[in-house]
């Protein structure tokens, strides 16, 4: 039986990566058959596409060629990974996919979320996530957790200002809107514990742990 895929959404610093770190831990050790992976990157092509688009230096890059570079990683990460540990009964836990194009490129660059949208399904091909996680937090507080993580080194959309990752939490808003069936909330600003605690509910709900 094919395996599900699973995606975890949300601003910068929301605690995607931390939960996703912790769910590993706690599922692996259950010997659940699980794979984490990540956007952009995850296999070698789309980590070395991340470090295009990521790199401080690069910051006059201009929005169409960002929605590409996200584009052509995902679809290199969906064949070289996902949908073989899908095909082989694995679910995917992956850190972002396409909410976050439609997000940042689609709204808050201004790109139009039907474009970025209409530039993806030529990358997935029709590959959509069953599940999607989104951790709701105010931005600010996401990008407060980032400003006092010292080990985290800020990337180039990392240094847009509050008004653009405002944006982004609106971008996704109306992602949630279109994509109600497969979208659930988790509140992002309570513990770690209690934010981990949520998204294994869901997962024991929806049968997947
Ligand atoms: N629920 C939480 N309460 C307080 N701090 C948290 C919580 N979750 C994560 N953090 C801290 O916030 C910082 C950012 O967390 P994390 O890297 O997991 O966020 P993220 O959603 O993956 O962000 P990004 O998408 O920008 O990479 C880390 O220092 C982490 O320890
Ligand atoms: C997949 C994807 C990501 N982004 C942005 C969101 C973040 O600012 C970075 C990724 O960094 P993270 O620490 O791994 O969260 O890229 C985007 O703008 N569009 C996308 O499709």
């Amino acid at each position: 039986m094919a395996g599900k895929f699973i995606t975890f959404e949300g601003p910068e610093g929301a605690g995607k990566t931390t939960v996703l770190e912790r769910l590993m831990k706690d599922l692996t050790e259950a010997n659940s058959e699980i794979i984490f992976t990540r956007e952009p990157g995850g296999i070698l092509i789309a980590e070395k596409i991340r470090d295009v688009i990521l790199n401080k230096d690069h910051i006059e890059m201009d929005p169409r060629t960002e929605a590409l570079l996200y584009a052509a990683a995902r679809r290199q990460h969906l064949v070289e990974k996902v949908i073989p540990e899908i095909n082989k009964g694995s679910n995917v836990f992956c850190d972002r996919f396409i909410d976050s194009s439609l997000a940042y490129q689609g709204y808050a660059r201004g790109l139009g979320i039907d474009e970025v949208l209409s530039i993806n399904e030529f990358a997935i091909n029709g590959i959509m996530p069953d599940l999607t996680f989104y951790f709701k937090i105010d931005p600010k507080i996401g990008l407060e957790r980032i400003a006092v993580n010292s080990d985290r080194e800020k990337n180039r959309l990392d240094l847009e200002d509050l008004s653009f990752h405002q944006k982004v939490q609106d971008g996704y808003q109306k992602v949630i809107e279109r994509f109600q069936e497969r979208i659930v909330i988790i509140n992002a600003e309570q513990t770690i514990d209690q934010v981990v605690s949520d998204v294994k509910r869901v997962l024991k709900d929806y049968k997947l742990i």
